[in-house]
C-alpha cells in the first residue's frame, strides 16, 4: 500500500444526465440523473482507494459548495488539503445517449486568486512528504497560470515525489518541460501538444521517444475503444480492451491511470499492470461513478484484455 496524494486543481460536481437520444435545439427529457464530486485527480483517488492505497487529496475548492466534497472525503477517509477559494465549484455536464455517445459540458471554474495559489505551495509543503506518488490531473481554473503550475509539479519533485500528469494544452505543456515520472495524454491532448496529428502507430511511437528522451520514465497514450500504448523504459506495449457495453466513458482516462500508477507501485510485470489497468478502465465505461465494480465481471476482462509488443520506437527529428 502506498501513500498517494492527488492534486486537483479544478474539480467539478458532475452532473450525468441519461437521455434515450440528445436531440440540439429541442426540449430533452432525461431517463434519469445523478451528481457526485468529481475531476480527475478526484477521481483517480477513488481509483486508487479502491485498489488498497491511503490517499491526501489537494487542490481549490469553492467555499459555497463544498458539501458533496467534504462528505465524499471523509466517506473514503481522504486527508483533506484543499484551500477554499470564494465562489462555487463548477458543475460539469455529461449527457449519456443510449448509443454510448457522452456531450461533455465542462464549465470554467471559480477564478483562484495569487493567495490561495502561495496557500496551497505552502500546504503541500507540509502535506507532500511522506507521499510516495502525486497525481495531478485536469485542467488549471481562472486565475493560475501554466508557469505556477510548472512550479508546483517541481515542487513536489524536490520533496521527493514521483509525479504523474493528466492535463492538457498549456497545462500539459508546462507540465512536460518539468519531466513527470509519468504522463497520460489522450492521442487528442498530444497531437495538441505536438502540433500535428497522430493517428498512425509509428508517429505515437515517435512522440512517446521524443517525450523519454526528456526525461519522462513512462508514457501512456489512451486511445478509447482502441486502447492503450505504453511506452517505458525498454518497452512498448498495446492493448487492447475488449468489447464493452458503454453507459458513460466519463473518467475511464482517470481509472486507466489509476491501473498504472498501482501496477507500476506494485512492480507487477509490466503485461499484467497493463492489462489490469486496461480491464478497469474497460469496467470503468460500463458504470456512471468513479472506483472499482464487480469483482468477476473485471476477472473476465481481464482476460479478454489483448496485450501484445510494439514495433520499434522510433527517433523523431525536432
Ligand atoms: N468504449 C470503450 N471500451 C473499452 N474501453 C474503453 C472504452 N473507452 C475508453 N476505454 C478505456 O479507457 C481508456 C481511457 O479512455 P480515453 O482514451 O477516452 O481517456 P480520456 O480521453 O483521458 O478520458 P477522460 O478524460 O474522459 O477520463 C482507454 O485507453 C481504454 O482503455
Ligand atoms: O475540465 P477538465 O478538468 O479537463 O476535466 C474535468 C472532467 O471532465 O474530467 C473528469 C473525467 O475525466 C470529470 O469528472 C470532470 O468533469
Amino acid at each position: 500500500m502506498a501513500r498517494i496524494l492527488t492534486l486537483t486543481l479544478n474539480p467539478a460536481l458532475d452532473l450525468t444526465l441519461r437521455l434515450e437520444r440528445l436531440e440540439p435545439g429541442q426540449v430533452n427529457r432525461s431517463l434519469a440523473q445523478v451528481s457526485h464530486a468529481a475531476g480527475k485527480g478526484l477521481n483517480v483517488a477513488q481509483v486508487l482507494a479502491d485498489l488498497g492505497h491511503r490517499l491526501s487529496v489537494a487542490g481549490f475548492l469553492g467555499a459555497d459548495n463544498p458539501e458533496a466534497f467534504e462528505a465524499l472525503f471523509a466517506r473514503r477517509g481522504f486527508v483533506d488539503g484543499f484551500v477554499r477559494v470564494p465562489g462555487e465549484t463548477r458543475s460539469n455536464i455529461k449527457l449519456a445517449e443510449r448509443d454510448g455517445r457522452i456531450t461533455d459540458i465542462n464549465g470554467p471554474g471559480p477564478h483562484v486568486s495569487e493567495r490561495a495559489q502561495v496557500e496551497l505551495l505552502d500546504r503541500l509543503d507540509q502535506l507532500a512528504p511522506g507521499h510516495d506518488v502525486a497525481v495531478l490531473a485536469g485542467s488549471l481554473p481562472g486565475g493560475v497560470d501554466p508557469a505556477w503550475f510548472g512550479e508546483l509539479l517541481r515542487r513536489l519533485k524536490r520533496h521527493g515525489l514521483k509525479v504523474a500528469l493528466d492535463s492538457s494544452g498549456e497545462a500539459l505543456r508546462a507540465g512536460l518541460l518539468v519531466t513527470p515520472w509519468l504522463v497520460k495524454p489522450n492521442t487528442d491532448e498530444l497531437a495538441e501538444i505536438c502540433g500535428r496529428p497522430l493517428e498512425a502507430g509509428d508517429a505515437l511511437a515517435a512522440e512517446a521517444a521524443h517525450l523519454q528522451a526528456l526525461g519522462i520514465d513512462q508514457v501512456v497514450i489512451s486511445q478509447g475503444a482502441r486502447g492503450v500504448s505504453w511506452f517505458g523504459p525498454d518497452l512498448a506495449l498495446q492493448a487492447l480492451p475488449p468489447k464493452v457495453t458503454v453507459v458513460s466513458t466519463v473518467g475511464a482516462g482517470d481509472t486507466l491511470l489509476a491501473g498504472m500508477v498501482h501496477g507500476l507501485l506494485s512492480s507487477w510485470s509490466a503485461t499484467h499492470t497493463l492489462r489490469h489497468a486496461t480491464a478497469i478502465a474497460a469496467q470503468a465505461v460500463t458504470q456512471v461513478g468513479f472506483g472499482l465494480g464487480d469483482a468477476v465481471q473485471l476477472q473476465q476482462l481481464e482476460s479478454a484484455v489483448q496485450v501484445q509488443a510494439l514495433a520499434e520506437q522510433q527517433e523523431v527529428p525536432r
